[in-house]
């Protein structure tokens, strides 16, 4: 699947240990294709494209590999990356940060958290159907980089600390399932997959 054009990178974040799901979930198969392309495929209308990895655990034909700024060190460190990686290769712009593990995000879902980017905005999240917002299929500006690396270097690992209240945009649910009804499933455990209607590899 090739997505429309869009005007900000594209980076998944695939560094994780997959403890719950029991083995490399990014390899994991659903309609044939392993998630890592899955959510791939929704991106691929980036013009840069990042996937934020171990070096060497996968070949993505068309992504640059992006090694961790700080290894096993969870979704916030590869934000950071993703970041520095983004801003270094096209300047300062947005990057589209998704999760290895949400396969059901499509083009037409990032186009509808771009559509609701403000001129002060540093940060796009979408709320789920419970009203919470959703840091792994996020929009987030380079702008934030120096923010991000902050919060890192006070410790703190929780990717939802990765954007301020003021400056970060909530999408409504209602928007989000228009454009994209299934697109914040996630993939943690074996079961999770199986009711997507998939199996492991
Ligand atoms: N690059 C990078 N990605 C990470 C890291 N830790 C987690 N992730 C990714 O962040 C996303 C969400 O994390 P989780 O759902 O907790 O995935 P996980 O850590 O592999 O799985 P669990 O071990 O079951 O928590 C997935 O795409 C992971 O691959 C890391 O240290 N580096
Ligand atoms: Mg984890």
């Amino acid at each position: 699947m090739t997505g429309p054009p869009f005007d900000f990178a594209g980076a998944v974040t695939a560094g994780g240990r997959s403890s719950r799901f029991g083995s490399d979930k990014a390899l994991a198969a659903l309609e044939g294709r392993p998630l890592l392309h899955h959510v791939a495929a929704s991106l691929e209308g980036c013009p840069l494209r990042l996937l934020v990895a171990p070096p060497g655990r996968y070949a993505l034909p068309g992504w640059r590999p992006v090694p961790d700024t700080r290894p096993g060190e969870g979704p916030l460190g590869a934000l950071e990356a993703a970041l520095q990686a983004a801003g270094a290769g096209m300047g300062p712009g947005w990057v589209a940060f998704a999760g290895v593990d949400m396969p059901r995000l499509t083009p037409a879902y990032w186009a509808a958290l771009a559509a609701a980017r403000t001129p002060d905005a540093q940060a796009v999240l979408a709320l789920d159907d419970a009203g919470r917002p959703q840091p792994l299929a996020a929009l987030y500006h380079t702008s934030l980089l120096p923010h991000v690396t902050a919060r890192l270097d006070a410790g703190e690992r929780r990717l939802r600390a990765a954007s301020d209240g003021e400056t970060t945009v909530l999408v409504p649910f209602a928007v989000v399932r228009a454009a994209a009804p299934d697109a914040l499933r996630n993939v943690n455990t074996p079961a999770d997959l199986a009711a997507l209607g998939g199996g492991r590899q």
